[in-house]
C-alpha cells in the first residue's frame, strides 16, 4: 500500500478502513496486524485535510479489516457524541488525533486505554468477540482519555471505581445518543461483544441491576454479583481494589437519576438522559480531582445539578432532588 503524500509504501496486505470522516477533529489512526510477517503496517487515514487517502500499489487485493472499521465509525460516533452534546472537540478538549490500535495480542478479552490511545483485542470468541465490535467499549475507553485530561481521577480503589464508573456512564450514554432516541435505553455495557455464543445474557456489567451480574473469575470472587450499595462495596485488593466491582454502585445512581426507580426502599423520579449527562459531565470537568471517592462523587453531582438546575426559593429543583436521593438509595452520604 503507498502512501501517495509522504510516497512511503507499506507491507502486503494492509488493511484500510474505508470511509474518511466528516470531522476536520478526526484523523484517525490505525495501526495493524498486516497478514504477513506479522509485522505492524502503519497506515494514517485521510480526515478533511485533502490527503487522497492511498492507493494500492501493487495488485493486492483492496479489503477491509473489520475491526478496523468497527474502531474507526465507533471513536467518530464518540466523538461526535461529545462535540455535540458536552461541546468538547477530540479527546484533549483541543482536536487532539484519535488514535485506536486493534488485533492486540492473541486472543485478547481486554480493551484499553494506555494513556495515549485506545487498544482493542480480539477476544477468544468465547468471553468476548472483537471488543473493536461495541460502541459502548470505545465510549467507556475513550472517555477514559478524557478523564485523563480532566479529573484524572486515580486508578485504584475508590477513585478508580469512580474512574470506571465515568467510563461506563459515557459509554452507555454515548452508544444510546449515537442509536437515536427510538431505541429502547439499555444500561448494559458490552452486550453487543460478551458472550458471542450466549444470546440475551446482556453485557459484562449492568447498569440497571449490577447485581444481575456475577462477578467473572477472573477477581476470584466468581460466586458473588457485582455490588449496587456501598455496604456491599469490594474491599480486597483484586482488581486494583475493586475499581471494575464498586464502579457498579455510582453505575446504579447514574441509572436511577436517569431513568427514575426504587432502590434499598428509597424512591428516585428520573430525570432523563440528556440531563443525567450533563449533570456527570460537569461533575467530571468542574469538581472532580485525582483523589475523589464516593464521597466527593455525591457532592459533585449534587452541586453540579444545583449549577445546571437552580434551587427556586430555597428549594431544591427535581434534578437535584434526584441526585440526592439516587446516592441516598446506593448508601452513599
Ligand atoms: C466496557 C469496557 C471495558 O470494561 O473494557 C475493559 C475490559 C473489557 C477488560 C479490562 C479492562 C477494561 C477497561 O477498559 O477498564
Ligand atoms: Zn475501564
Amino acid at each position: 500500500v503507498k502512501d501517495n503524500v509522504s510516497g512511503k509504501s507499506y507491507l502486503h496486505g494492509a488493511a484500510i478502513a474505508g470511509g474518511t470522516t466528516t470531522n476536520p477533529n478526526i484523523v484517525p489512526v490505525h495501526t495493524y496486524k498486516a497478514n504477513r510477517m506479522g509485522e505492524t503496517a502503519f497506515i494514517l487515514l485521510s480526515g478533511l485535510f485533502g490527503l487522497s487517502g492511498f492507493e494500492v500499489e501493487t495488485g493486492n487485493t483492496f479489503f477491509a479489516d473489520p475491526a478496523a472499521v468497527s474502531a474507526h465509525t465507533n471513536s467518530i460516533k464518540v466523538n461526535n457524541y461529545y462535540q455535540s452534546i458536552h461541546k468538547r472537540n477530540s479527546i484533549d478538549g483541543k482536536g487532539m488525533p484519535i488514535i485506536s490500535t486493534v488485533h492486540i495480542g492473541s486472543k485478547w478479552n481486554n480493551a484499553a486505554w494506555n494513556g495515549k490511545q485506545m487498544l482493542y483485542g480480539d477476544g477468544d470468541g468465547i468471553l468476548f468477540s472483537s471488543l473493536a465490535g461495541a460502541m459502548d467499549v470505545a465510549g467507556h475507553e475513550m472517555t477514559h482519555g478524557v478523564i485523563s485530561k480532566t479529573a484524572n481521577l486515580t486508578y485504584q480503589g475508590e477513585s478508580g471505581a469512580i474512574n470506571e464508573s465515568l467510563a461506563d456512564i459515557f459509554g452507555a450514554l454515548s452508544e444510546m445518543h449515537s442509536n437515536g432516541l427510538t431505541s429502547p435505553s439499555e444500561w448494559e455495557m458490552g452486550e453487543d461483544i460478551f458472550t458471542p455464543n450466549v444470546p440475551g445474557d446482556g453485557g459484562l456489567r449492568s447498569m440497571s441491576n449490577p447485581k444481575s451480574k456475577k462477578l467473572s473469575a477472573v477477581y476470584g470472587l466468581k460466586d458473588n454479583a457485582y455490588p449496587d450499595h456501598y455496604e456491599d462495596r469490594y474491599l480486597g485488593e483484586l482488581d486494583k481494589g475493586g475499581v471494575h466491582i464498586n464502579s457498579s454502585i455510582n453505575n446504579k445512581a447514574a441509572y436511577l437519576i436517569s431513568e427514575g426507580g426504587e432502590h434499598h426502599g428509597v424512591k428516585v423520579t428520573g430525570i432523563t438522559r440528556s440531563k443525567t449527562e450533563k449533570i456527570y459531565y460537569r461533575a467530571l470537568t468542574n469538581y472532580l480531582v485525582p483523589s475523589s471517592g464516593f464521597k466527593e462523587m455525591r457532592a459533585a453531582a449534587i452541586q453540579s445539578a444545583r449549577d445546571l438546575y437552580p434551587d427556586r426559593n430555597g428549594v431544591p429543583s427535581n434534578e437535584t432532588k434526584a441526585v440526592i436521593a439516587a446516592y441516598d438509595a446506593i448508601g452513599v452520604s
